[in-house]
């Protein structure tokens, strides 16, 4: 049902207002675009352009009113706050019918293992027959059906219209990755979260956050926001993690954490074993152990599954059914997937894009390598560029052979890319191709019996950008093409 502007600005700082306050209000937009008659305009003041400019567009598609950091000369009812970013949020949950107060809505944050943990998650809920949601890089899933995305957080209105999808459909448990960019830009604002869990953090998006401390704020601001009515709240963090000590002090709620080497930590995991198909290991906690199995190879698998297993015990799941929950996961798309046709060596596509990430899953590889480790990566434009000559690092310490190609150039020139990677390269086995198919077709070519092919970087994506335009492009089609034309089926 329609609300007046006034009543939907409830829980928002309102500067100043102009124009008839009552209007009634069907919903809220931010692009000029996709504006409805009758809604409320966003002009939202952006790091391209300026959604000011845009208002008037947007009032002659029908928009009722305008939320705006200075008064427009336009005659429709304007209301101003200090950052409308912020202020959206907070509107739009009023606009769905505060749908975060009616499920319960866990967060995952941190550098890598956010979209793997919230698959878990999902899977230890409706393992438990409870009606799950997901939102965040491959895009929103509610009780199974998919909705696409792309972006790890939706912007806040689109967060508050999936939650609000969530709850008509009898959603319990929501569980929605949270971008350090979202907690910034004020897109989880208008959330109430219950639950707070963190991966890691090692660099990334420093051409966004400047430094690593203020990345770490970022972040910290889930856990120093799990507030309101909805009980019982609690930060599930990595003991391990040297962001720890800082999450600790900052968390609003009862911290209980987790980890492999501190002692200290409530769920331990102890008698650790990584194999080509996946991890074994054993939970310490409360006085009782639980063996866990969990299908996908990597040390940093072990922090996943074992964060996934503290949420389904903290909220009060026999340990014993969440352990049978995780045991039964085939694994995520697009991370340490296998693409076989036959051939009689592994092919590995995964989504490492960060120097940590990439460092994981080329020593996992290694691990069960007998002969040669042929890693295929690149690095996304427009990024953090600093990640570039430290991701040619790590890739040529453990690989025998690299091939150095384009991930996402957007509007950077691939082949200034690349130079920064190679300027971390410290071997002289690589090659360097600009385009992936060519390097994938390269890097199967040469694969013998034993090898492994480890192709990273861009995991589930079924796309490629350059510039601004979007083809398409799959790695492990693109892949599986290669290994046919091998004669392989
Ligand atoms: C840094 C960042 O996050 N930028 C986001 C931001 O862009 P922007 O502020 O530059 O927007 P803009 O293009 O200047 O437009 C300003 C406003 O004018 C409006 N507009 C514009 C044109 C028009 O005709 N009419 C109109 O109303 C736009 O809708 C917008 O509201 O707001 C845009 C609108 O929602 C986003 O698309 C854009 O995401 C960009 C594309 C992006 O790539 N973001 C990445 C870095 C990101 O958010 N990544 C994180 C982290 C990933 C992870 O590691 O997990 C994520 O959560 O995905
Ligand atoms: N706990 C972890 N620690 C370090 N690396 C990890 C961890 N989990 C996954 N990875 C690596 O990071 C890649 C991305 O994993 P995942 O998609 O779960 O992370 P994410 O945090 O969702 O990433 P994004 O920032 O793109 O949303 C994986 O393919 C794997 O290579
Ligand atoms: N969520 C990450 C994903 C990076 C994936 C990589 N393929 C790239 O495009 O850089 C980002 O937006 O930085
Ligand atoms: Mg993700």
């Amino acid at each position: 049902m329609a609300k007046s502007l006034s009543e939907i600005m409830n829980d928002v700082k309102v500067q100043d207002s102009s124009g008839d306050t009552e209007v009634l209000i069907k919903g809220i937009a931010m692009d000029s675009r996709r504006v409805k008659e009758g809604e409320l305009y966003a002009c939202v003041p952006g790091f391209k352009v300026d959604g000011h400019d845009f208002a008037a567009a947007a009032v002659k598609s029908g928009a009722a009113a305008l939320l705006v950091e200075r008064f427009l000369p336009l005659e429709v009812p304007q209301v101003k706050v200090a950052s409308v970013r912020q202020a959206m949020g907070p509107i739009a949950a009023v606009i769905y019918g505060f749908p975060s107060e009616r499920l319960e809505l866990i967060g995952v944050t941190g550098t890598n293992g956010k979209t793997t943990i919230t698959y878990l998650i999902e899977k230890i809920a409706s393992h438990q027959k409870q009606k799950a949601g997901i939102i965040g890089t491959l895009g929103a899933r509610i009780d199974g059906r998919e909705i696409p995305g792309d972006r790890t957080t939706p912007e806040a209105i689109e967060v508050q219209k999936l939650l609000g999808e969530m709850v008509s459909e009898g959603v319990s448990v929501a569980v929605m990755e949270v971008s350090s960019h979202a907690l910034d830009l004020g897109r989880v604002a208008g959330c109430e979260f219950d639950v707070g869990i963190f991966t890691n953090l090692t660099q990334d998006h420093l051409d966004y956050h400047k430094t690593m401390e203020e990345y770490l704020n970022a972040k910290s601001k889930l856990f120093a926001n799990l507030k309101g009515e909805k009980q019982p709240k609690f930060s599930i963090l990595n003991g391990d993690d040297p962001a720890f000590l800082k999450l600790v002090k900052v968390s609003s709620a009862p911290v209980v954490s987790y980890g492999i080497h501190n002692q200290e930590a409530d769920y331990r995991a102890e008698y650790v074993q990584v194999t080509a198909d996946g991890v074994l290991f054993k939970v310490r906690f409360e006085g009782k152990i639980q063996d866990i199995t969990y299908a996908t190879p990597g040390f940093f698998s072990v922090y996943n599954a074992l964060a996934a297993f503290v949420w389904g015990v903290e909220r009060g799941y026999d340990p014993k059914d969440v352990a049978e929950a995780l045991a039964e996961i085939p694994g995520v798309p697009g991370r340490f997937e296998s693409v076989r046709c036959g051939q009689p060596f592994q092919v590995i596509v995964d989504y490492a894009h960060t120097p940590d990430g990439l460092e994981n899953v080329v020593r996992t590889a290694r691990d069960f390598t007998q002969g040669k480790l042929i890693t295929v990566f690149g690095c996304g434009g427009d990024r953090d560029r600093g990640k570039r000559p430290l991701m040619g690092r790590v890739a040529s310490q453990e690989s025998d052979f690299l091939i150095v190609t384009s991930d996402n150039p957007r509007t950077e020139d691939p082949q200034l890319i690349i130079q920064e990677i190679l300027q971390g390269i410290s071997t002289t086995d690589y090659l360097a191709l600009p385009d992936r198919r060519e390097a994938i077709e390269k890097a199967c070519h040469m694969a013998k019996p034993g090898d492994t092919v480890l192709i990273a970087g861009k995991g589930h994506e079924t796309y490629q950008i350059f510039g601004t335009e979007v083809h398409p492009f799959d790695d492990r089609e693109v892949a599986r093409e290669s290994l046919r034309r091998l004669g392989y089926v």
